[in-house]
C-alpha cells in the first residue's frame, strides 16, 4: 500500500463539509472520556470535523481535570447547538451521571456506555448526525448488563437493520488495512466458519466501501490463507483449496482485482504490502497482530457495508492506564479524522452507497 490509509483518495473533486459526528463516550473507567477531551483539545491543529460527545459531562469534565486539561465542556440541547459551541466548547448531550473510578469498572458504567452507544447510533442513523465514532468498551463488562452483542460492530449492524455477516471489520492505519473474516470467536471454531461464500462476501463488502467511502475506486485485495503457507498443496489443510481458492476466483470473476490464498506468514513485509490495497485476512489475531505493530497509535476500526458511517480507536479500554493522562490520543483523533473523510466522500455519492 503506497498511499497513507488512513487518508488515501483517488476522487479528485473537492470533499465537502459536513455536519458534527457523534462520538459515544465509551466504558466511563476506560480511556475513552479523556481521549474523548483530548483530541476535542487538538481538534483544530488536526483539522477535525466538529463532534458531538454523547454520554455524560461529568464523566469527561473529570476525565479532562484527571488528564489536566483545562477545556470548556458545555452541556447541548441539540445538534445545532453542539455544531454553534464546537470552536469554544466541547459539546455534550449529557445522559446522566455516574460515579466510576479509571481502571475499575463496574455495571453503572457500562450501563452508561451501552446508553451513549444506542444515543449516538441513533442519532447518526436519524441523519441528525453525519458519523458515528465509538470511543472504547470493555465486552465482558457490556455482557453483564445484557448486552448481547460480540461487539459493537454487531450492535450497531443491528441497529442498521444489517445482517452481522453484512458488517465488515476493517482496521486501518497509515501502512495498513486488514479485514479479519472470521472476528470475535474462539480460534478453533475458525477453520469450521471459512467458507467460499463468507469470504467472498466480505471481500466484496470490503471492495465497494473502499470505493465508496475510501475514494478507491479499483481496490487490490490480498487475500491471506488459513494454513502455514496457504496449505502447501494440503499437506498443511484444505481450507485454503478447498474454501478460500474458489472466493478467489468468484471475487476476481466479478471483477474484483483479487489475490491469494497468500501465505499469511510472506504479506505483511513492506514490499508485499506495496501491491495491495487491504490484505483480507482469516481471523482476527492475523489482521490485527499486523496492524497494530504496525499502526497501533494511528490505526482506527472501521465498520464496512453500513448505511452509516461508524469508527473507532484501534485499542480498547486500556483500564490499566485510564486516568494516568498515558493513554496516546492518536488513535481516536484518526479515528475522528477518518469518520469526517468517509463522511465527506459519501455526501458526494449519487445513490445510497451501502
Ligand atoms: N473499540 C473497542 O471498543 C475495543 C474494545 N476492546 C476492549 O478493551 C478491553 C481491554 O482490551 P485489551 O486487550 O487490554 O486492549 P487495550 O487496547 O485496551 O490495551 C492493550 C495495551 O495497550 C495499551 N494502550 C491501549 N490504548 C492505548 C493508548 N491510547 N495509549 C497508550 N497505550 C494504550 C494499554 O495500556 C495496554 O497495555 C477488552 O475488554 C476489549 O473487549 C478492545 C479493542 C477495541
Ligand atoms: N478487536 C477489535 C474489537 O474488539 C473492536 O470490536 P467492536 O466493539 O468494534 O466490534
Amino acid at each position: 500500500m503506497t498511499s497513507a490509509a488512513t487518508s488515501s483518495a483517488s476522487s479528485a473533486a473537492p470533499l465537502p463539509s459536513i455536519g458534527p459526528l457523534a462520538v459515544s463516550l465509551g466504558d466511563p473507567a476506560g480511556v475513552g472520556p479523556e481521549l474523548i477531551v483530548a483530541a476535542w483539545a487538538l481538534s483544530g491543529t488536526a483539522g477535525l470535523a466538529p463532534f458531538v460527545a454523547v454520554g455524560s459531562r461529568r464523566v469527561l469534565e473529570q476525565a479532562a481535570r484527571r488528564r489536566g486539561l483545562h477545556v470548556q465542556i458545555r452541556s447541548v440541547g441539540s445538534i445545532a447547538e453542539a455544531l454553534a459551541v464546537f470552536d469554544e466548547a466541547l459539546p455534550v448531550l449529557d445522559l446522566g451521571d455516574a460515579d466510576y473510578t479509571p481502571g475499575e469498572p463496574d455495571e453503572t458504567g457500562a450501563t452508561l456506555a451501552l446508553a451513549a452507544l444506542d444515543a449516538a447510533t441513533q442519532l447518526t442513523l436519524a441523519g441528525e448526525t453525519t458519523a458515528l465514532v465509538t470511543a472504547p468498551v470493555a465486552k465482558s463488562c457490556l455482557a453483564k448488563v445484557g448486552f448481547t452483542f460480540p461487539g459493537q460492530t454487531e450492535f450497531v449492524a443491528a441497529a442498521c437493520g444489517i445482517p452481522a455477516d453484512e458488517a465488515v471489520m476493517m482496521l486501518a492505519g497509515p501502512t495498513l488495512r486488514a479485514v479479519p473474516v472470521t472476528v470475535h470467536v474462539p480460534l478453533h471454531e475458525v477453520p469450521g466458519l471459512i467458507t467460499t461464500d463468507l469470504v467472498a462476501r466480505r471481500a466484496a463488502i470490503t471492495a465497494r466501501a473502499l470505493a465508496s467511502d475510501f475514494g478507491i475506486l479499483a481496490p487490490r485485495l490480498a487475500i491471506a490463507g488459513l494454513n502455514p503457507h496457504a496449505g502447501e498443496d494440503g499437506r498443511m489443510g484444505h481450507e485454503d483449496a478447498a474454501q478460500i481458492a474458489p472466493a478467489v476466483a468468484a471475487l476476481r470473476a466479478a471483477g474484483i482485482l483479487a489475490r491469494g490464498p497468500l501465505p499469511a506468514d510472506t504479506m505483511f513485509h513492506a514490499a508485499a504490502r506495496e501491491a495491495y490495497d487491504v490484505a483480507i485476512c482469516m481471523y482476527h489475531d492475523q489482521a490485527l497482530i499486523p496492524m497494530k505493530a504496525l499502526d497501533f497509535d494511528e490505526g482506527v476500526n472501521v465498520t464496512l457495508g453500513l448505511p452509516i458511517i461508524r469508527t473507532s480507536p484501534d485499542h480498547g479500554t486500556a483500564f490499566d492506564i485510564a486516568g494516568k493522562g498515558l493513554a496516546r490520543p492518536g488513535a481516536m483523533i484518526a479515528a475522528l479524522r477518518m469518520a469526517g473523510e468517509c463522511a465527506q466522500r459519501r455526501a458526494l455519492l449519487p445513490g445510497d452507497p451501502a
